[in-house]
């Protein structure tokens, strides 16, 4: 092997060849080109990306010693010790230099809010790429916190979040200085550098007056006290129980809402694991910040290709795309709206194409009896109203539904379900209403009624909001006063500011809609004469236990233990 010397770096041709060649792969492959690839592909003089990187304050504050830049490097060297994870910024044999870099200070392009740490491309990186191997053996998981803890108090049947959850406080708290994963906890946030809205005070979270992430929020908050309180506290709790193992100082209610801050904005659903589906808190690949636009996710295989696998697990990650050098690199953490980002992760994008806001339609089928309670004479009875609470019992439906509502889409659900509930005996000619076909239009008057219903639901969730969205637009557009608001209270202006906006583009594209589909005005006069179904405002439960939310539902795809109410 023979070395060179290029800028005054020594090389190892037989290492760098293997990585240049595939660096080259969509080139023309002309010396020259690889001349370029083996330059661009490798660091220069060891320090000098951190060097640029403190320039451009991506390094957090430039005077003094910043314990931040020194709990990173202890945990680059954690992980290459104990995991053998190849993290160096130099080349080596067989190996070009570490992808990305830790930055300590990201921030958010559009509203300038820090982001926290991130990683960075430490040198062009191309697509397809792979950026991270880290082994299962230094993640946490369910199987690691049975371990930790004693399989005799954290039962197989545990729970994911709840016993990674008390690993989390052990590591930390009880064994602190002598955790193995010392390194690793020491990247890990406050609870106030991530700011959940679960862990807000009343006062900020009142700056959300109106948005449905406030039942939300209270639900988890319930849950989580409910969790806490059935696992550690009272006297089956494991605290009383095990006080050694689980010393009651250490696991209060605060350093469990810590705990559960982790989980919620970091820990990762690998799906390829032999055992199965699996939580897990993986280090260093827990540094990656969102973006909705990102293709990569992380997700697991057995280490190594088939001829020298060894059999062993381990978190991979390649790249989605190209990114230039000092770039910041992003996964998607799934598409999410911004309720469940702020909720869960602290934070909401600004132009999040997965964005919705969840609306209550209720609609009470005006049953003879249902009629006689509303004490109007105005109001009639609809005669297929019995026949249609039946057949909603019959499909596991309910008279109340809660949808997503996005900038630019509605759930086919929806609309099948108001199609059923706005038929009247005109659209059904003696037929019973199973014969229907709900995913098509029924009829002109059928649809106009099912449009101006959805328009009705979204209005009132509008009207839900103390103040309007010129009123928030106004207040973020002030600069000066806007900064002396806290990072919470910005947050919730935003955030219901965009729930608005993104409500009022709904209706003005129901209302575009209706227009276009020449729904005319017999067809409105119907639709709003005689629904035969009496729109009820959202909270109204008249028929049992309120359905899931939409947000619950997605929380229960995730394998959260939250159920919102
Ligand atoms: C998996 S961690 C990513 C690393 C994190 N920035 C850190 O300092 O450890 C998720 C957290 O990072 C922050 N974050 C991730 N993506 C973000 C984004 N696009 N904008 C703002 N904050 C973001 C949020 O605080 C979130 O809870």
């Amino acid at each position: 092997f023979v070395p060179s010397n290029i800028n005054g770096q020594t090389y190892h041709h037989d290492a760098t060849i293997t990585t240049t060649r595939i660096l080259m792969a969509s080139g023309e492959g002309g010396d020259k080109e690889w001349a370029k690839a083996l330059l661009e592909s490798t660091a220069a003089i060891p320090g000098v990306f951190e060097e640029e990187m403190k320039m451009k304050g991506l390094l957090g504050k430039k005077t003094g010693a910043n314990p931040k830049l020194t709990a990173n490097a202890r945990l680059v060297s954690w992980l290459s010790e104990e995991g053998g994870v190849y993290l160096s910024e130099e080349s080596t044999w067989g190996e070009a230099p570490h992808p990305m870099a830790i930055s300590t200070e990201t921030k958010d392009e559009i509203t300038n809010e820090s982001s926290g740490r991130g990683l960075l491309a430490r040198r062009d990186i191309n697509d397809g790429d792979n950026l991270l191997k880290v082994p299962i053996k230094l993640c946490l998981t369910k199987s690691s916190a049975r371990t930790a803890l004693g399989k005799d108090v954290l039962p197989s049947e545990i729970n994911e979040y709840l016993a990674v959850a008390c690993q989390l406080i052990h590591e930390r708290y009880v064994l602190g200085d002598k955790s193995f994963f010392k390194p690793y906890i020491d990247v890990l946030p406050e609870t106030e550098e991530v700011n959940p809205t679960f862990t807000w005070s009343d006062d900020d979270l009142s700056f959300l007056n109106g948005s449905p992430v406030i039942a939300a929020t209270q639900s988890l908050q319930m849950k989580l006290q409910r969790e806490y309180d059935s696992l550690l506290g009272g006297d089956d709790g494991l605290c009383n129980k095990y006080p050694s193992r689980f010393p009651i100082e250490h696991y209060t209610m605060e350093n469990w809402t810590w705990a559960f801050a982790m989980l919620f904005s970091r820990a990762i659903r690998l799906r390829n694991l032999k055992e199965g589906e699996t939580l897990a808190m993986v280090p260093y690949a827990d540094l990656i910040n969102h973006s909705p636009f990102s293709q990569a996710y992380i997700d697991a295989r057995e280490d190594g290709d088939w001829l020298f696998s060894s059999g062993e697990e381990e978190v991979i990650l390649y790249a989605d795309r190209g990114y230039r050098r000092m770039e910041q690199i992003y996964i998607s953490y799934g598409q999410k709206s911004n309720a469940e980002l702020l909720l869960l992760y602290g934070f909401a994008v600004e132009r999040n194409p997965y964005n919705s806001v969840d609306v209550t339609v209720a609609i009470a089928p005006l049953t003879e009896s249902f009629v006689k309670e509303l004490n109007d004479d105005t109001i009639p009875v609809d005669p297929l109203a019995e026949e249609k609470v039946t057949f909603l019992a019959s499909v596991g439906r309910e008279s109340l539904v809660d949808f997503p509502c996005y900038a630019d889409r509605y759930p086919v659900e929806l609309l099948e379900f108001l199609r059923l509930m706005q038929m009247t005996p005109d659209d059904t000619r003696g037929k019973p209403l199973n014969d229907f076909d709900y995913s098509r239009t029924i009829s002109a008057a059928n649809e106009a009624a099912v449009l101006s219903s959805v328009i009705e639901a979204v209005t009132r969730q509008i009207d839900k909001y103390p103040n309007t969205e010129e009123d928030d637009a106004a207040l973020i557009k002030d600069k000066g006063m806007f900064r002396l608001l806290s990072y919470n209270q910005r947050m919730a202006i935003r955030h219901r500011r965009n729930e608005k906006r993104l409500l009022k583009r709904t209706i003005a594209a129901l209302e575009n809609q209706m227009r276009k589909s020449g729904l005319d005005e017999i067809d409105l006069d119907r639709a709003e004469g005689s629904t035969l179904g009496q729109l009820l405002p959202g909270e109204e439960r008249r028929y049992g236990m309120k359905q899931k939310t939409a947000l619950e539902d997605r929380l229960d795809k995730m394998g959260l233990p939250v159920d919102i109410r």
